[in-house]
This record gives C-alpha cells, structure tokens and sequence, in this order.
C-alpha cells in the first residue's frame, strides 16, 4: 500500500503535465465523458428532484433558509438575525442570505468578469497557468485534482481582486461575529481562530454530453471555516438534507450561499455540521459560480472550546492542526463520504 506521502509526491508529478481545460475538450466535439471524469451512472440514481428553496414550497422544514441580513447591527434586529442564523446552522449547516450589503456591482463582477477568459485560447490561458499556489490570478487546468481522484467537469480561476477581497472580507468578519454569537462565544471567537485566510475561485462548469456520468463537484463538505459562494441563474448546485435526499440550492440573484465548513463543524463540538453538497452537470448550458473559502493558518489548531463541550453528551471533538487535516482530507479525496466523520472523535490516523 503506498504511503499518503508516495501518493503525494506521484500526483505532483502527474500535475506537471497539464492536460488543457474541460471547456476546450467540449469545444472539440466530445460525444462521451472521458475516464479520467467518469463516475458510475447508479451514483447519480437518486438524482435531486427537490427544490430547496422553493417559494411556494409551504413545508417550512423541508427548504434551504434565506436570512435576511439588513440591519445586522442594529439591536431590534441583531437577536432575530442570530436566532436564524443558529436554526439554519443546526438544520442545514447551509442557508442563503440577502441584503448583504455587497454592491451588485461587484457581485456582477465576481460572476461574469472573467467568463470571455474561460473562453478564450488555450495558448492566452495558459499564460496564467502557474504551480505557485500563492498566485493572485491563476489558471487551473486539468487535473484539478490529484490525478489519483476522478477530476471534476469544470475550470477553474484563483482570483485576488483588491476591491472583491475587501468587499467579502467585510461580510465574513459579520458572518463569523453572528455565528461566534449564535454559539454563545464570544463575537471574534472564530474569526480569531479560524478566520485568517481567504481565497476566492471562480469555477465555469462548461456544457456536458453525458452529464449523468461527470460531476462539477463530486458530493464533498467543505474542509475551510467557511464557504461563500454566489451562483449565477443555471442551479447545479445541489446538499444532502438531514434525510439524505439531494436538495437544490436555488438561484437567487445576488445572495450568497453560505455553508458551514469542516473547522465550524469541529470548533461548535458537531452542534453544527458541514454539510455534504455536490454540483451537478447539464447538457447545454455553461454554469459560473465564484466561492470564497476561509480558513485558518495551516499551523492552527482547530478544537471546540470547553464551554462547547459537554462529556454526558458523548465523545468530544478532537483538535487538529489544520495543515495535518487539509493533507489528509485531499489524500481521502473528494468521493462522496464526508472525511470529518472518520477522524472526528479518534483524531487522524498517524496521531
Ligand atoms: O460551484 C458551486 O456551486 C459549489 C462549488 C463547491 O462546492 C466548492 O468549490 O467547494
Ligand atoms: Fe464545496
């Protein structure tokens, strides 16, 4: 059996030799999802049918909740905001919010600047195709992911813009003061912790001929702090209900869609979980979406703080260095189980 550090250094070397971009494999005429893309059909029986935010959906329990976020800082509405905020966490550990006082003009920015560059020719892209992880604008090509992982139907672009940085910067240092409050914390708890990073990715789903055989995301939860994401109008994004069943997320014009990372999961000691979600794929449409992950420094250790943990009610959380996490949570891979639940109480293997 080969060691996660053999598997490491073997993937490295496969990266080195990018293999294009998914929209110019579409581009030339494929009738039929490649092996190094393809998933079983049966994986994708179950398919979501459900509409998680419907509006006329009158079962309140069985929709993804939408928290208006106006007036955050005032005090007759900061109560109802973190009262939300706490019931969306621990249901869904996904919700969507609007009024976030993001410009549309700087969401309509995060959504459709770069969509003439996933178009253009391989050749002017990959001027931006760059190992350096650290990259403010970086291409990725295939293989997205270590090329041992079936590769997700999509391209990808790193993007540090100043002006979007500061913009989602500002609303992650709120989201992260409301759900320390909503966990009785004190209001810089997390974002002290685990807040220290940012990186924002647009990712262009382009058209799939099969798309019951690719993924744009294979069911994953996310290992940051948090995730925000905006989405344009297509949907395909879909999260496991409480259930089981795969739920649509769907669009709203400019609302963020927020979930819960890993990191959340493990500092509110599992009262609020990371939910798994998937992106799926269609025929004949190209989807954008752009997702900002937070996340603390790789040195940082990640555990519930004693006032969250409660021996009677069970095995507490174990604390984690996030750079020892993150390596174990790629070499698990993206496949449809959620890692956090096979360390969450033991720890991880070589601890
Ligand atoms: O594009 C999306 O809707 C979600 C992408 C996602 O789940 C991720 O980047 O972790
Ligand atoms: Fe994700």
């Amino acid at each position: 059996m080969r060691t996660l550090q053999q598997q490491q250094e073997q993937d490295v070397q496969a990266m080195q030799q990018p293999l294009g971009s998914v929209a110019k494999l579409v581009a030339s005429g494929i009738r039929e999802v490649p092996p190094m893309f393809r998933v079983k059909s049966k994986i994708q029986q179950g398919y979501c049918t459900t509409n998680a935010c419907d509006d006329d959906d009158d079962d309140e329990e069985s929709t993804i909740p939408i928290i208006d976020f106006a007036g955050f800082h005032l005090t007759e509405r900061r109560p109802l905001i973190l009262q939300q905020i706490r019931r969306a966490s621990e249901d869904w550990g996904f919700f969507q919010i609007i009024n976030h006082g993001v410009a549309p003009a700087l969401l309509n920015d995060m959504l459709h600047t770069h969509k003439e560059f996933f178009e253009m020719p391989l050749e002017e892209q990959m001027k931006y195709y760059s190992k350096d992880t650290n990259a403010p604008f970086k291409f990725s090509v295939i293989p997205l992911l270590p090329p041992h992982l079936i590769q997700p139907w999509k391209d990808g672009l790193t993007r540090c813009d100043p002006a979007i940085y500061e913009a989602v910067n500002v609303l992650k240092r709120e989201l992260l003061a409301a759900l320390s409050e909503s966990l009785g914390l004190q209001s810089s708890f997390i974002d002290d912790l685990c807040g220290e990073f940012q990186k924002s990715n647009s990712n262009y789903y382009p058209p799939c001929p099969e798309p019951q055989y690719a993924f744009g995301a294979r069911p994953h939860s996310d290992p940051t702090t948090i995730t925000l994401l905006l989405q344009d109008h297509v949907g395909g994004l879909e999260v496991r209900d409480k259930h089981g069943e795969w739920m649509q997320v769907k669009p709203i014009p400019h609302a963020f869609v927020i979930n819960l990372g890993d990191q959340l999961e493990i500092i509110s000691n599992g009262r609020y979980k990371s939910v798994e979600h998937r992106v799926t794929v269609n025929s004949n449409t190209v989807r954008i979406s752009f997702a900002t992950f937070i996340y603390p420094s790789k040195t940082t250790k990640v555990g519930p703080p004693l006032e969250l943990v409660n021996l009677e009610e069970g095995e507490p959380y174990k604390d984690f260095i996030y750079g020892d996490y993150l390596a174990e949570f790629v070499a698990f891979g993206i496949k449809g189980k959620r890692f956090i639940d096979h360390v969450k109480t033991t720890g991880l293997h070589y601890n």
